[in-house]
């Protein structure tokens, strides 16, 4: 019963992930006493209630009594008085048995909390069935609770030796229609995109989702140092917002960004440019759980060389380029026992291109 409760919540929690945005993605099931399922729920968009509070409420639609059902939900349910109630509380008084929850919720104001508050209300707490699952679906909330930052994943379509342009700057396209594609469902999960000005200058993108059916943008952050952006540049006037990350500190060189409906966070490093764990700080304090990087080689070098990229998602298309930009402009190395090691975790066709995607390798 459990692992097919907890199956459906996370199916659940998946319908809820494009949507609910700072919040995290969470499925609920209710099960009666004889086994029926009896409500169903998942968090809904920000503000609105959480995946607990659906599930009751269907329920209570449904003329189906909770006394005595067992919750099935994919995170802790929260004990806080936030944009809604506490989620613990309503279990308790619907009159639930037991509550089993993937994952404790890392967010300060919950961590244990919530499961205290239902054992203390006498209600039964099991913790761990589905954490995987629930732990990849929410990893940028996760990771911003956690570790007051975004989850890191960045985008890159190369051919098979490695190019991501060629030397003139060319890039487009490399990969296939499909991949391109693929690759806007993950901008499309993602609370912001980052891109740097080399790529603007070069490619003029849009950086939004087209391609996939979704209620929301993510945010555009553009690391530009010293406010190079063209003004005429395709990615202002859109629908969402924009942050230009700079060193420059003169509010009359914001303003032109700032009337095209930019905001200009001012962000110097000791290099002369912008300040990348301060900027990542920033974009946490901002709710930005997952950060989608669609950079060139410059930024990805300074992300992977600063070890700030957790997730690198690749495309890679059968074609060889010969001369032209790498993946990551990087100092040569030496050692390759001292090389940026990563482990794959996982591999896919799309089209005719292959989608890898690699983490960190645990430290050795
Ligand atoms: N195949 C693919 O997936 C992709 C290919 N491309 C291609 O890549 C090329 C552009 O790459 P590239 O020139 O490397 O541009 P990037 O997009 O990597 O932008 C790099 C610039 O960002 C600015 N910046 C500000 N702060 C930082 C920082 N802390 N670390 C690093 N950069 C910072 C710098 O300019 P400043 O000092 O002025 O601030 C830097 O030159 C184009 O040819 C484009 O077509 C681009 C994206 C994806
Ligand atoms: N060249 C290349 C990609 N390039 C990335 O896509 C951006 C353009 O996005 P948009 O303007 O929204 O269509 C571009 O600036 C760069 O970041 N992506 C891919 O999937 N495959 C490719 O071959």
């Amino acid at each position: 019963m459990t692992r097919h409760a907890i199956q459906e919540a996370l199916a659940l929690a998946h319908q809820a992930r494009l949507i609910c945005p700072p919040n995290p993605a969470v499925g609920a099931v209710l099960i009666a006493p004889d086994g029926q399922v009896i409500g169903r729920g998942h968090t809904q968009v920000r503000g609105g209630p959480h995946a607990e509070v659906m599930a009751l409420r269907d329920a209570q639609a449904r003329g189906q009594s909770t006394r005595g059902a067992t919750a099935y939900v994919t995170l802790e349910p929260c004990s806080h008085q936030g944009r809604t109630g506490p989620c613990c509380d309503a279990l308790i008084e619907a009159g639930v048995a037991k509550v089993v929850a993937s994952l404790v919720d890392p967010n300060p104001l919950v961590s244990g909390q919530g499961l205290a508050r239902l054992r203390a209300a006498g209600i039964e707490v099991e913790v761990g069935p589905g954490a995987d699952e629930a732990r990849e679906l929410n990893i940028g909330f996760l990771t911003r609770m956690s570790e007051s930052r975004p989850w890191v994943r960045s985008k890159i379509a190369g051919s098979l030796d490695g190019r991501t342009a060629l030397n003139n700057g060319q890039s487009q396209w490399i990969t296939s229609p499909e991949a391109r594609a693929d690759g806007q469902a993950w901008r499309a999960r993602a609370c912001a995109v980052l891109t740097g000005v080399g790529t603007v200058l070069a490619d003029d993108p849009l950086l939004n989702v087209r391609d996939v059916a979704t209620p929301r943008q993510p945010h555009l952050v553009v690391l530009d140092s010293q406010l190079r952006t063209p003004l005429s540049a395709r990615l202002f006037g859109q629908a969402r917002a924009l942050w230009f990350a700079t060193t420059v500190s003169d509010p009359a060189r914001h303003q032109p960004f700032i009337e095209r409906g930019a905001e200009v966070l001012v962000l110097p490093s000791a290099d002369g440019r912008v300040d990348l764990p301060a900027m990542l700080a920033e974009l946490a304090r901002r709710e930005v759980n997952e950060l989608h990087v669609e950079g060139g080689p410059i930024l990805n070098g300074a992300l992977m060389q600063a070890g700030l990229i957790d997730e690198w998602l690749l495309y890679v298309a059968p074609k060889v380029l010969g001369p032209g930009r790498p993946l990551a402009t990087l100092p040569e190395q030496t050692d390759l026992d001292q090389t940026h090691a990563l482990v794959f975790t996982d591999l896919e066709r799309v089209g005719p291109d292959l989608r890898l995607r690699a983490r960190k390798a645990p430290q050795r």
